[in-house]
């Protein structure tokens, strides 16, 4: 866990534009292996500390979009399934920008089948961080509005880049939409379940 922490650290979060800054040499090596399938998630895992790099990169905000959830899904399942990986540290590979959250657009004008896929996928991600058996650390390297916070919960810990300008928090009742009660309970009142 220590040694997670320290990586994390390492990614330069502190520094005063909470950009990450990877001092490792990302070459491939037998140690290490990289994947992404649409290159909206990018995965760095490195076999000699056991800890993978998650990065949301889909510019210009990050949003969690159909394809970005399934995607997301999708890697965690890879790292689920293999046995050197014992941690994440999920972060954003643009400089200002956790994720904007829930991309409102997939809610708007779309067929029912569309919004019920969307809210499957969106309940999927909770389920496979929450649930996740990888030591998880959200590195908020930028804003992290509506589901952008909820995902940084949903991990184990949470370290967020020391600048005034960016704001977390569930901003969505603003938008009309409301956080499903498991979740609020599972989340935000976890005593209830003590
Ligand atoms: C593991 C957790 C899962 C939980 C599962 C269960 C249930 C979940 C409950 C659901 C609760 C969550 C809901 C949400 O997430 S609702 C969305 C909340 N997010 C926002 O309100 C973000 C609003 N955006 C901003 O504040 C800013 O964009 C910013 C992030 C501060 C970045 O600012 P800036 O760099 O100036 O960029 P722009 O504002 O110019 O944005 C660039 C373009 O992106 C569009 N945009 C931004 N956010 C969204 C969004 N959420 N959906 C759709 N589109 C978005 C923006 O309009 C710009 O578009 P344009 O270039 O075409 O004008």
């Amino acid at each position: 866990m220590a040694a997670l922490l320290k990586q994390s650290a390492r990614l330069g979060l502190s520094g005063r534009h909470g950009q990450v800054f990877c001092r490792l040499p990302w070459a491939l090596s037998f140690q290490r292996y990289m994947f992404n399938a649409n290159k909206k998630i990018l995965v760095e895992m490195d076999k000699s500390t056991g800890v993978a790099l998650m990065k949301m990169a889909n510019p210009p905000v990050n949003l969690l979009n159909l394809e970005t959830l399934t995607e997301f899904a999708i890697s965690m399942e890879k790292l689920e399934l293999d046995k050197d990986c014992k941690g994440l540290i999920l972060t954003s590979s643009l400089s200002k920008v956790f994720t904007a959250g829930l991309d409102i657009m997939e809610m708007c004008g779309k067929s029912p089948e569309h919004v019920t896929e969307f809210w499957r996928a969106v309940q999927e991600m909770w389920l496979k961080l929450y649930g996740s058996n990888l030591v998880t650390i959200a590195a908020i390297n930028g804003f992290s509005p509506g589901a952008g916070c909820l995902m940084a919960l949903a991990c184990d810990y949470r370290i967020m880049a020391d600048n005034v300008k960016y704001s977390i928090g569930l901003n969505e009742t603003q938008l009309g939409i409301v956080a499903p009660f498991w979740l609020v309970t599972r989340e935000l009142r976890p005593s209830l379940f003590s």
